[in-house]
């Protein structure tokens, strides 16, 4: 059977909406393999188990653009990434799929091409594109409707503290209460710290990770939609850490240095919420790969 296995995706790392991801080392893995019947799913919500599926809808897409006949499917999921939490689910799935047939019919599938099949799916590259390369990927759809990605190394020195509430975010809920216009003034704010907050990445520089990374153009809205955002804020920065939304939520990510401040801000969100999940993740470097396997693991 064939194993694809696609990291968690932190997306618009607060200035960079809609463009601009990180892959992260928390990972979920589907298996396919032939059946006697057309479909069947397991490893997700029972909701999920059908033809809907985002994971089989991607899989059918993939067959289409390969010009290839939709096999009968035993589909497993082993999920890590939870659900509506800003993580990247969907991105696991749509990219999941798709490689899954690219491995499935060993068509060779290029990660350009793959990426423009996982955008048109997702509406926007910021996660495929991390779940597809690894690493912090910046990316963009040109004037030809290709896909342009841009890949940066995020500095040894950091560690990102995934702060995981035990409640939802629905991404359609959270783009839709977001403004339809923004003026010159702002788009020129957005510009200027995004580029700097790659550049600090890459550096390391805490303190302008710190300055450039306060968003204008989603974030404030969607705070809103997080009822501990302010007191995770003031937590993560009492230890000198930079906080932001995670995709469009619940998650909260904490950029921090690789001293104890990290295991403090664990600590202390830990004993204000035993119940979220609170963990230190390291960026993923390969992005999803495949493998033919006999075992599920
Ligand atoms: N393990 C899974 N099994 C089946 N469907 C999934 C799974 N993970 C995610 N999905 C699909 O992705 C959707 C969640 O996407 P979204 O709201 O964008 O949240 P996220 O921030 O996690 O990407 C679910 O409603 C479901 O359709
Ligand atoms: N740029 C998108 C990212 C959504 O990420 P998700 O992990 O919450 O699906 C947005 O901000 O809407």
């Amino acid at each position: 059977m064939i194993r694809i296995k696609v990291p968690a995706t932190s997306a618009n790392i607060g200035v960079g909406f809609d463009c601009l991801g990180l892959a992260i080392s928390l990972y979920s893995s589907v298996y396919f393999e032939e059946n006697s019947q057309k479909l069947t799913i397991s490893g997700c919500p029972e909701k999920f188990q059908n033809e809907n599926n985002l994971i089989y809808q991607a899989f059918v897409r993939g067959c289409q653009y390969l010009n290839q006949p939709v096999p009968n499917l035993k589909i497993t999921i082993k999920n890590n990434i939870p659900i509506s939490r800003g993580l990247g689910s969907s991105a696991f799935c749509i990219v999941g799929g798709l490689k899954g047939a690219d491995a499935w019919f060993q068509s060779g599938l290029s990660k350009e091409e793959l990426l423009s099949l996982a955008t048109k799916m997702e509406g926007h590259p910021d996660n495929v594109a991390p779940a597809i390369y690894g690493k912090m990927v910046s990316s963009f759809v040109d004037s030809d409707d290709n896909i342009e990605s841009v890949h940066f190394d995020i500095n040894d020195e950091l560690q990102f503290i995934t702060i995981i509430p035990n409640y939802a975010v629905s991404t359609n809920q959270a783009r839709s209460i977001l403004p339809s216009e923004m003026s010159y003034q702002t788009a020129t704010y957005q510009v200027g710290h995004a580029l700097a907050l790659a550049k600090a990445l890459e550096d390391g520089n805490l303190a302008l990770i710190h300055k450039s990374i306060v968003d204008k153009m989603h974030e404030p809205y969607r705070s809103t939609l997080i009822p501990d955002y302010q007191t995770t804020k003031e937590i993560c920065e009492s230890f000198d850490g930079t906080m932001y939304i995670s995709g469009s939520g619940s998650t909260m990510m904490c950029i921090v240095d690789q001293t104890e401040n990290g295991l403090q801000i664990v600590d202390q969100i830990k004993a204000l919420h035993p119940d979220w999940n609170v963990q230190h993740l390291n960026v993923d470097t390969q992005g999803a790969t495949s493998e033919m396997t006999k075992v599920i693991v």
